[in-house]
């Protein structure tokens, strides 16, 4: 018998909240219920103030639902929203009751965070990051303000790519400020565990991560938060494309016939969770010699566009092979930021473009109001 949230609700009828005395089920509070199999993940809403007096419940809704059969783990996090807890959730709550047969519900926005995209590949090392950091420095140079959220549990790689040190400060309560790049706001998992710590974390634990560095940072106002996935299509992935609200996903993929195979896979993956997808890039598709400038396709490149056209998703540009932009990369100063009028810089600004028409409207910088 398969679990629903129903039966997760009618459980937390029994979990009373301390100051009302009202149960949990009924107070609104709870909100994005996945339900993966055994596994049953949620939040309870609640305002910064009463982090500590909810704890007994949040350990309370985990034992109430736990408790019931077929139920294999549990993870009940805390989340604070501006906004009042009880209207607010409860509005959330409804939306979140999935039409029978109609598309997975979509998690709650985060506040003041216009457009949340995720940059993906289904396999590791195929320069996903690189791309990431690049393209949300490209998107800050068209005047936007981005941030960037780390979300490779694996192998975390911003620390490293914009040359940050230390950790991030708590601003109140539970919530961090993130650090800061070229202008970017830059939260990663590597700032919040050292680098030495082996990375057993899975499943249930990469979301509570994310949930946790999505909702509680104090990301201020943005465009656009550029969030730099783990490689690959497996349930975590699955898990996190579905939990995080995205306005979209760039894929990357090298031309590799392989890798392209994986690009399909990441592809399906945002469809069956019904995210909308921005386009496929590709990366090292080209080689430029620097000594002579003549260009080699040393991967049979075009491969991604064709790949693009058959899944009929957008192409979005290619990005050569360079030294520079490993170089770059490896002493924590993006290209975009360290040589913006390079060739290779123009091609990240290029991929910005096209990825801001994708996202449409909602992205457009405010207009400079100039005073004569
Ligand atoms: N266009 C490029 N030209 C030259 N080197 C590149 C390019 N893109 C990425 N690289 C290099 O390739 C290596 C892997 O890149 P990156 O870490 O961004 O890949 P990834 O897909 O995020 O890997 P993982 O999945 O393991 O996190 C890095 O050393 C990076 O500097």
């Amino acid at each position: 018998m398969s679990l629903s949230q129903a039966d997760i609700l009618r459980a937390l009828e029994l979990v009373k909240l301390p100051a009302s005395g009202q149960s949990l089920a009924a107070s609104g509070r709870v909100a994005d219920i996945l339900i993966d199999g055994g596994k049953v993940i949620f939040a309870i809403g609640i305002d910064a103030t009463e982090a500590a007096a909810m704890e007994p419940v949040r350990k309370a809704a985990e034992s109430a639902v736990g408790g019931l059969p077929g139920v294999t783990q549990v993870l009940v996090g805390l989340t604070a929203d501006k906004a009042a807890p009880s209207a607010g959730m409860q509005a959330r709550q409804q939306a979140h009751r999935p039409a029978p047969g109609g598309p997975p519900p979509k998690p709650a926005g985060v506040p003041g965070v216009k457009q949340i995209i995720a940059v993906a590949s289904g396999k590791g090392g195929v320069g996903k990051s690189t791309t990431a950091a690049n393209l949300a420095v490209a998107l800050s140079t068209l005047g936007l303000k981005v941030g960037v959220l780390d979300s490779d549990i694996y192998g975390p790689s911003m620390p490293k790519l914009f040359g940050i040190t230390g950790k991030p400060q708590i601003v109140s309560g539970r919530t961090l400020g993130p650090m800061e790049a070229y202008g970017l706001k830059v939260m990663s998992i590597g700032f919040l565990v050292d680098e030495e710590t082996p990375m057993i974390w899975r499943g249930p634990m990469v979301i509570s991560a994310i949930t946790q560095m999505l909702r509680e940072v104090a990301w201020g106002e943005l465009d656009v938060l550029v969030v730099d996935m783990p490689p690959g299509t497996g349930d975590a992935q699955l898990t996190m494309a579905q939990q995080v609200p995205l306005a979209g996903a760039v894929i990357v993929s090298t031309p590799q016939d392989l890798a392209l195979l994986d690009a399909r896979r990441g592809v399906a993956m945002f469809r069956k969770v019904a995210v909308p997808i921005l386009g496929l890039v590709e990366n090292m598709s080209y080689f430029i010699c620097p000594e002579c400038g003549h260009r080699s396709d040393i991967f049979a490149h075009g491969g991604a566009r064709h790949e693009a056209e058959r899944l009929g998703i957008p192409f979005l540009g290619e990005i050569p092979l360079a030294m520079p932009i490993r170089e770059t990369s490896d002493g924590g100063r993006p290209i975009v930021a360290s040589d913006p009028s390079s060739a290779h810089a123009k091609a990240y600004i290029a991929l910005a473009r096209q990825v801001q028409a994708a996202l449409g409207g909602a992205t457009r910088a405010a207009p400079r109001i100039v005073i004569e």
